[in-house]
């Protein structure tokens, strides 16, 4: 099979003409993004000027994290912020019969205590939590989020442009964002673990997900047309970029969130880092701001609808 064939329906997009911001440049990349927001839902990018050095350092920061004894893990254990550890068994996909073969570790937009969103009690806000064993996970992790939330401004330019929209439409709403970076971790699944996954059929929640993979494979698409699945597998220098709910809810629909799994048959451990880049807390959502005349869905907030997806998906959120 000639290369490229297995991910034929899911585009690679070279969004390099959205760093040098020309009209031009930003339109041809609008569309090729437009075709595959409607399409697959899915798509890989490159051509995103981020730098080897700083992928390599969060995923060798972050097996060295998993790595750890649990007991250690432990002293990070996820808190309401959703910042920290998630052991495995903490996260169970809706409509799933198990909870997913995988644990990961969750940091966001690092503000103190004293900073008045949090002091006024707005939910999911506060600082990191950081292992002391491992202090170079800190600025490794910090590093990525922050190429993260640039790639993830450039590719919200060019969805607003799709959508016809001011290409400067969501950078109001990403002043403070709920975007999150959570490095996860997924031992090998057992042969005989037939109806276990690594994450179970799902669609993510936020606005856009950007998605480093390493080179075990594992990521499965459910096909639009057909209902398959797909493989999505590892291409070196891309990510993987998908639309979520809140996105499809954003646009009326306009672009959906498309179901994806995770199966690691591959024998031995995967690695993979997910970044939900969401805006603000109270970025409010609601279709007719991007052209919708018939509204399928209620104005909402961003971190109300995020909310409301995490707790009814992590156990952390049901114990106290
Ligand atoms: O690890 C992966 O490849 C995908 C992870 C994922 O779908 C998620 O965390 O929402
Ligand atoms: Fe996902």
């Amino acid at each position: 099979m000639p290369e490229g064939a297995v991910h034929q329906s899911l585009p690679v997009i070279d969004v390099s003409p959205l760093m040098d911001a020309s009209e031009s440049g930003i339109r041809a990349v609008a569309v090729e993004i437009h075709a595959a927001c409607t399409g697959p839902g899915f798509f890989y990018i490159r051509g995103h000027g981020v730098p080897d050095a700083v992928v390599a350092g969060a995923r060798d920061q972050a097996a060295r994290f998993f790595h750890l004894a649990p007991e250690v893990k432990a002293n990070t254990k996820a808190n309401q912020m959703h910042r920290g550890w998630h052991a495995m068994g903490g996260a169970v996909m809706e409509g799933a019969k198990k909870a997913d073969l995988k644990e990961f570790y969750s940091m966001g937009l690092d503000l103190p205590l004293d900073h008045p969103v949090v002091a006024a009690g707005q939910k999911l806000r506060g600082p990191n939590q950081w292992p002391a064993e491992v202090p170079g996970l800190r600025p490794a992790m910090e590093a990525y989020y922050a190429e993260m939330m640039r790639v993830g401004g450039l590719l919200m330019k060019a969805i607003a442009v799709s959508l016809d929209l001011p290409r400067d439409f969501f950078a109001p709403h990403y002043t403070l964002p709920l975007q999150r970076t959570q490095a996860i971790f997924y031992p090998p699944q057992a042969p005989d673990d037939t109806d276990g996954f690594g994450v179970a059929p799902h669609t993510d929640f936020g606005c856009i997900t950007l998605l480093w993979q390493d080179g075990s494979g594992g990521l499965e698409v459910r096909e639009r047309q057909t209902g398959q699945w797909i493989p999505a597998p590892p291409l070196p220098g891309t990510f993987v970029i998908n639309v979520g709910d809140l996105l499809g809810r954003w646009s009326n629909d306009r672009f959906a969130s498309t179901p994806h799994r995770v199966v690691n048959r591959s024998g031995h451990e995967r690695m993979s880092i997910a970044t939900f880049h969401d805006p603000n807390f109270d970025a409010p959502i609601d279709p007719r701001a991007l052209g919708a005349t018939e509204p399928r869905y209620a104005p909402t907030t961003s971190g109300g609808h995020i909310l409301e997806c995490f707790d009814k998906a992590f156990s952390y959120r049901k114990k106290d």
